[in-house]
């Protein structure tokens, strides 16, 4: 799950992860962060998800880092959007009113760029990376955001052994692992995803999470 594996995926149009609507826990579970308007979202691996454009329209700014400069441009192409582009550090920025994209890689930021960040969503960017991965991306985390933003958080549960990832399984036990003591979790919600439409044999649930500033910060 190296960058040459996603840019392969871009470049190959293997995206079964992008969605064609807005992700329904996102409507569904955002208000339980209470994020002022005006604040500006981090959306780290965001693809080209519809999912910014949501969050532009309940009244927030948006930054989201990708590393495929395919997923960029697909993103403000198909949204009739015009994008000024600019180098930050080892990114290319790409802004169009509210909604920022930098192009690089997660692990390349530095802190510098998100500040001003009020609040972080996160779908299918922790279950998109493998465990010992998902461990350096939570440290990433914790160094780039010292001042603890409330994170909306969704993975999956499933028997890993029953499918390679990505996505992969991510329980609530190691999403505590993960996030606590810096961010205090709780589990909003787990829905059987069997019961809308999955055809899967096994159980296949998709997990809902808030995470508060913790006790470390
Ligand atoms: C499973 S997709 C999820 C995309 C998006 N969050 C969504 O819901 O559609 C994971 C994304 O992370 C990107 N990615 C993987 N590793 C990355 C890294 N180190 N830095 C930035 N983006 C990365 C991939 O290119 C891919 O678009």
């Amino acid at each position: 799950m190296n960058q040459a594996y996603w840019r392969q995926r871009w470049q190959e149009h293997r995206i079964g992860f992008h969605r064609p609507d807005v992700h329904p826990r996102l409507p569904a579970f955002w208000d339980r962060l209470q994020v002022a308007q005006g604040g500006t979202v981090f959306v780290p691996l965001c693809g080209k998800s519809l999912d910014l454009l949501w969050l532009v329209e309940q009244g927030y700014r948006v930054r989201g880092v990708e590393l495929s400069p395919i997923a960029v441009q697909e993103f403000f192409q198909e949204h009739h959007l015009h994008p000024q582009v600019d180098s930050v550090g080892a990114f290319q920025r790409w802004q169009a009113g509210p909604v920022e994209i930098f192009c690089g890689d997660f692990f390349d930021l530095t802190g510098a760029e998100l500040k001003d960040i009020t609040a972080v969503y996160d779908r299918a960017a922790l279950i998109a990376l493998p465990p010992e991965l998902r461990r350096a991306y939570t440290e990433k985390l914790r160094d780039i955001l010292p001042h603890r933003p409330p994170i909306l958080l969704i993975t999956l549960d499933y028997p890993q052994e029953t499918r390679q990832g990505p996505p992969f399984a991510v329980p609530e036990a190691e999403v505590c692992a993960l996030y606590q003591p810096s961010w205090a979790v709780q589990h909003l919600s787990s829905i059987d995803l069997r019961e809308e439409g999955s055809t899967d044999t096994n159980r296949f649930e998709e997990l809902v999470f808030a995470l508060r500033r913790g006790v470390d910060s």
